[in-house]
């Protein structure tokens, strides 16, 4: 039976706090009832596994003269065949008064404190802490300004609640204190995981990526590798690879390209391979400073740079569209072999202070609905328009490589496969650029128009990418 009590807010008076004792009561009845039921069940099963094991142990010890006796060897048949049936069917029985006792509990839910009492109950907590100036560490402790009741103290579960709350409001050191004491007090892997996890994305939210990536460390082995983890792992290589001061040398070559356009028979593009997969190039000194010049002086572009710009956290860079480039949509035919037919229009980019680009894939991901007709984008150029001092490399970390903004050069790059499924290691990020402004012009190449012009294409039949 289960009694009803009007619902109010429990953290808002000791009366109302007085009829959660009330309730809790009822709710240990419940279960101590079921707990009960449990153990008769239990019970009766372990007695009759102790007599089974004492027959069986006899038997095993001598087995010949026991089993030598027909009486003995009817009745192991006859233990076993009937005796399986009786177990599976006790094992498998619902008890219900057991079930009673869980319902009763069940149907006592809307008595439990909601959320948003949690919620209230956490914030009288936190006041409590700024009007006396207490301390995390001594409120887990039991230790009210100056009053010691260690056996009130709060358990790793409250801390963990507490530490939430904290991250809610944007206290990120008392969250770190809260979560610190909370793992403190938990025993089990598994537990103590959830509160490195909260505290790794507390961490990553302000950047703090090494750190974040600390708390994974200890990660149980039957705990597969959330979107998170590999998140961090991924932000975590890019950092690396932004600070690694030496670039990996190729191990790939250079060579001059006479062959892709009949342009290049007359003027080969000097090229520089990074990598096979994705396939990876550098063309060095490919656009012209008078190209650049006209470019960078053109009134649309000039004109964008004075607007309010472009403010997301995934690139914070101005940007502009540059329209009329066609011998630079030339270039990109002598330097791909690919048809600029359908192809978006290029995208110049200008990075400040600090300026990058979040680690992103250039494709979009589409899927059978959303696929427009050109296409997904097969691969990128990126022109380099500046000199950039310091920073600013293009990262993919996926494969280890940083290509550093030289001016006049552009780094082609594959992000399909052959078949046309999404290639995750063209995984990618601008680095922020330390000194220096970094300006650069991309071309997303679709892949529809290069249906008849590279023969790579031919096994594709253009399959909707595909996670590998
Ligand atoms: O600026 C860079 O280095 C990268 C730009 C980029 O990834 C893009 O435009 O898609
Ligand atoms: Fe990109």
């Amino acid at each position: 039976f289960v009694k009803s009590y009007p619902k109010k807010s429990y953290a808002a008076s000791t009366m109302e706090l007085m009829k959660l004792l009330e309730v809790e009561d009822e709710l240990v009845d419940n279960l101590n009832g079921y707990v009960k039921t449990l153990k008769i069940k239990f019970n009766l099963m372990e007695r009759s596994l102790i007599d089974m094991s004492i027959e069986h142990n006899e038997m095993k010890s001598e087995y010949e003269s026991y089993l030598g006796n027909p009486l003995n060897s009817f009745r192991l048949i006859h233990r076993l065949h009937t005796s399986w049936r009786k177990w599976y069917q006790y094992a498998i029985r619902i008890e219900n008064n057991a079930l009673v006792h869980i319902e009763n509990a069940r149907l006592m839910r809307k008595m439990l404190p909601t959320s948003s009492d949690l919620q209230q109950a956490c914030r009288g907590i936190h006041d409590l802490m700024s009007f006396y100036d207490l301390k995390p560490e001594e409120l887990a402790a039991g230790n009210l300004a100056g009053h010691s009741q260690p056996e009130t103290g709060l358990t790793a579960y409250d801390c963990l609640a507490l530490g939430e709350f904290s991250v809610q409001k944007r206290k990120d050191d008392l969250a770190e204190a809260w979560y610190n004491l909370s793992l403190n007090r938990f025993e089990n892997k598994f537990d103590k995981y959830r509160v490195h996890k909260a505290w790794a994305i507390l961490l990553a939210k302000n950047k703090q990526f090494t750190e974040a990536f600390h708390h994974f460390e200890n990660k149980p082995e039957e705990i597969v590798a959330s979107n998170e983890v590999i998140h961090f792992e991924e932000e975590l290589a890019t950092k690396q690879n932004c600070t690694a001061v030496v670039q990996k040398p190729s191990r790939l070559h250079c060579r001059y390209n006479t062959s892709t356009t009949p342009f290049t028979r007359i003027a080969p593009l000097k090229m520089e391979e990074l990598s096979l997969d994705p396939y990876m190039v550098v063309f060095h000194d490919v656009v012209y400073d008078t190209e650049i010049d006209g470019m960078l002086n053109s009134s649309n572009f000039v004109l964008s740079l004075t607007d309010s710009g472009q403010k997301s956290e995934v690139r914070t860079s101005k940007d502009s569209y540059i329209v009329d480039a066609k011998s630079l949509n030339e270039r990109v035919t002598d330097m791909t072999g690919f048809s600029m037919e359908m192809s978006d229009p290029f995208s110049l980019i200008n990075y400040g202070l600090g300026g990058h680009y979040m680690l992103h894939y250039d494709f979009h991901e589409y899927t059978n609905t959303t696929r427009p007709k050109q296409g997904d984008r097969i691969a990128t150029v990126l022109f380099y328009l500046g000199e950039v001092d310091s920073g600013g490399a293009t990262i993919f970390p996926k494969i280890n490589i940083a290509v550093t903004p030289k001016k006049g050069s552009a780094v082609f790059w594959y992000n399909l496969h052959n078949s046309g499924a999404m290639n995750l290691k063209s995984l990618h990020s601008a680095c922020p650029v330390i000194s220096g402004s970094k300006y650069v012009l991309t071309k997303w190449i679709n892949e529809l128009p290069q249906m008849f012009v590279t023969p790579c294409m031919k096994d594709s039949n253009l399959h909707l990418p595909q996670k590998e």
